[in-house]
């Protein structure tokens, strides 16, 4: 069999480094064919061109002719000659890398910025093996609609564990999803206890090494809310019949319950070579991917419910995504644009949701769901958060 053919977008991050290792170690199964990444770490892209030996690398901003020179160095190093991939350089750059043609795209990018790289995946019949989670929730019924079934495969790991845990029934039997969630840094935190947290203080996941804004999103819990509507998209399943349980522990990834009650979950140490190697292997699991839990050694698996009064950000995704349209595009562009203010120290932690909340309650949605309205929306939502924030004093 013919190793699959992969393109990484945003190889030089949390899921893209990960997935060069998950190629690493699977060589006949898998082949990586192009990159891309924003251009923030062209030394990191141009080694990893040199190491995968691609036909294509991109990059949204930088220098093409420095990433050129870098990767003539790498390969200079490495001992690898002739070496000349294409390279494609703009803010379109992963959208025609998305597009080259392969057997599976990994979206790894972070943010909706995802989301035309996302439409042109599945544009040429590709497997889109998703991690980019914020271009099928801002997308939303555009995105669906650019899918054939089966098409997205989730990466994200509850959704890899509820894809699993759905293969043992069929969709009528299923009564509910549950989704856990880790808790957060700030778990056990009262409202006014969050106020003062410091940006380091939200990066300190308990369980997970992530790229900035997935952590930060895990310590809001907003990366729950996100979610609760890339479940509802990918599964069909009611909002209604979405819930979230904290598990402080994240072995268990998420569950399912069935009809007559009975429910099933799919457990591992948290790593996510697990759910990248499923996703680019997707029906076929990956012998070894990672290590299974260890049960020679004493453990105990927690579960307790979330504090929607601390953390009201599921509650307001929930609301988000019921109203539809443009809604949860706005949900997520004020998001990421308090996030960096508060990275900047310019907000408080708190500021972070009570400012998503208020742009939400100023939108009207769009009446067409199109990627121009969407874009719309979001530069008006990213205009708005701005605006609300430099009113804002520390
Ligand atoms: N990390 C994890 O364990 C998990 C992540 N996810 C999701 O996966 C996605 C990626 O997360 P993560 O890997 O943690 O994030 P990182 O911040 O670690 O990596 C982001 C990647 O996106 C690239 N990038 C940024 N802007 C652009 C752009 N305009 N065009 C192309 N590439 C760009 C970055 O390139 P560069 O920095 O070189 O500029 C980098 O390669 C997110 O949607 C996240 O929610 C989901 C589950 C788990
Ligand atoms: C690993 C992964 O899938 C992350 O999205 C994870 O969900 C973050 O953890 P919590 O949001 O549960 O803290
Ligand atoms: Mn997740």
């Amino acid at each position: 069999m013919q190793p699959r053919k992969i393109v990484i977008l945003g190889s030089t991050g949390s899921i893209g480094t990960q997935a060069i290792d998950v190629v690493d170690a699977a060589p006949h199964r898998f082949e990586v064919v192009a990159l891309s990444a924003g251009g923030g770490n062209l030394e990191l892209l141009a080694q990893q061109a040199v190491h995968t030996k691609v036909q294509a690398v991109g990059i949204a901003k930088g220098d093409p002719q420095v990433l050129r020179r870098l990767i003539d160095a790498a390969a200079a190093e490495a001992g690898v000659r002739h070496f000349a991939p294409e390279i494609f350089a703009g803010s379109d750059a992963s959208t025609r890398i998305a597009g080259i043609g392969c057997d599976v795209v990994l979206n790894g990018i972070t943010g909706s910025i995802g989301l035309e790289p996302t439409l042109a995946a599945l544009g040429t019949g590709a497997t889109l093996a998703l991690a980019n989670k914020e271009s099928l929730i801002v997308g939303g019924a555009l995105v669906k609609a650019a899918a054939s079934p089966g098409q997205i495969v989730p990466v994200d790991s509850e959704h890899s564990a509820i894809a699993q845990c759905l293969r043992s029934g069929t969709d009528q039997e299923v009564e509910k999803l549950i989704l856990t969630a880790s808790g957060g840094p700030f778990r056990g935190r009262t409202r006014e206890e969050l106020h003062n947290v410091t940006p380091q203080e939200a990066l300190a996941h308990p369980t997970w090494d992530m790229g900035l804004m997935v952590t930060t999103n895990s310590a809001s819990l907003v990366n729950k809310g996100l979610e609760v509507i890339e479940a509802h998209l990918l599964f069909d399943v009611p909002l209604d019949r979405i819930e979230v349980v904290v598990h402080p522990q994240s072995v268990v990834h998420s569950m399912v319950q069935f009809v007559d009650g009975s429910i099933i979950a799919q457990a591992s140490p948290p790593d996510m070579r697990l759910p990248i190697a499923l996703g680019l292997g997707w029906p076929d699991r990956v012998p070894r991917a990672a290590q299974a839990c260890d049960w020679t050694q004493a453990t105990s698996w927690t579960f307790e419910p979330l504090d929607t009064v601390a953390f009201p950000a599921v509650d307001l995704a929930k609301d988000a995504a019921k109203q539809g349209s443009t809604f949860p595009a706005v949900f997520n562009a004020a998001n990421e644009e308090a996030v960096e203010a508060f990275h900047a120290g310019r907000i408080r932690f708190t500021d972070i949701v009570d400012t998503v909340e208020s742009v939400l309650s100023e939108h009207s949605g769009s009446s067409e769901l199109t990627v121009e309205s969407v874009l719309d929306a979001e530069r008006w939502a990213r205009a708005r958060t701005l605006d609300r924030l430099a009113s804002s004093t520390l």
